[in-house]
């Protein structure tokens, strides 16, 4: 069986490598993409787009269901739309597959209803790439034996959530083995206000945003006279495909919501 493939947010950075994957992948058709900007014919704004999306352009979500009728929603857009595109899909039986960050806990809460109740398969994971999946596993592993760590995530200067998904994500599996503390020293003060990070369970997460960068996170484990360091480097948008595609595969597979990748592999 072919599985029909629609994008959301097609022209951005990783919406346009995710274009090229599904469109080269055998077993998979893209057949339309959703953006918020009316397109018309003109070459200047399709030239927008990568060149590989020959399918129809929509803006509204509902009209693209009902024409293209995708299997797949693969969403790669922004903290603001995503919600209610995810939403959309599962109230329309289409599979949501979703990259996009910054969900609230109650938005994941109602998907995760939704999802289950229409047993519609969901998966929504904050990174999509094997080796940053990894590193979150080891470091909820060294969490058991060395609670004291600090989350540094590091991004692109066009980023637009703080902290990053993989960072909250880190910080969520980390505190499943790890009880509540605060690190550092109890009495002390910010003399500039943030300057100890966001503090999640008394975890301390940093969140870099510099050009050059694309997505890189260190976590650091601290004990007696020792350090461990567990780090991943995506060099390109190219390292999250991969996940994008066994995502798309998988959620043919399940009816119900996945929130992180960790759970599936
Ligand atoms: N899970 C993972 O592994 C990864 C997740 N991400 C996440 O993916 C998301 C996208 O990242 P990135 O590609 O860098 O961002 P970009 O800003 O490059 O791309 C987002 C695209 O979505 C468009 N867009 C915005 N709103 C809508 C809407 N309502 N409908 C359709 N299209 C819309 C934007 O248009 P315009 O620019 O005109 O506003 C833009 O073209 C982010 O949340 C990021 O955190 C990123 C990398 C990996
Ligand atoms: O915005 C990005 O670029 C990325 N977003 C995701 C996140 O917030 O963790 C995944 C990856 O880190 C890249």
């Amino acid at each position: 069986m072919t599985i029909r493939v629609a994008i959301a947010g097609a022209r951005g950075r990783m919406g346009s490598e995710a274009v090229k994957a599904v469109s080269n992948k055998e077993g998979m058709e893209l057949v339309a993409a959703l953006d918020y900007k009316h397109v018309g014919d003109s070459l200047g704004e399709l030239a927008m787009f990568p060149p590989q999306l020959n399918v129809p352009i929509y803006t509204n979500l509902t009209q693209l269901i009902e024409d293209e009728k995708p299997d797949v929603l693969i969403d790669l857009t922004n903290p603001e739309s995503v919600y209610e595109h995810t939403k959309e899909a599962l109230l329309h039986n289409v599979r949501p597959v979703v990259g996009t960050t910054g969900f609230t806990d109650s938005q994941l809460e109602e998907l995760k209803n939704l999802s289950e109740n229409n047993k519609v398969g969901c998966i929504i994971a904050p990174n999509f790439a094997i080796g940053a999946i990894l590193m979150m596993k080891f470091a909820k592993e060294a969490a058991k034996y060395l609670p004291n760590v600090e989350i540094i995530e590091l991004h692109h200067d066009r980023k637009l959530d703080a902290p990053s998904g993989t960072g909250l994500k880190t910080a969520q599996l980390i505190a499943e083995v790890r009880n509540e503390q605060k690190q550092g020293h109890p009495n002390e003060k910010e003399t500039i206000a943030g300057a100890r990070g966001a503090d999640f369970e008394g975890m301390r997460i940093h969140s870099v945003r510099l050009p050059g960068l694309v997505a890189h996170q260190e976590v650091i484990f601290g004990g007696d006279g020792q350090m461990l360091t567990i780090r991943h480097d995506s060099y390109n948008r190219e390292s999250f495909m991969g996940g994008v595609l066994y995502c798309v595969e998988a959620v043919m597979t399940i009816e119900d919501l996945v929130y992180g990748l960790e759970n599936l592999i």
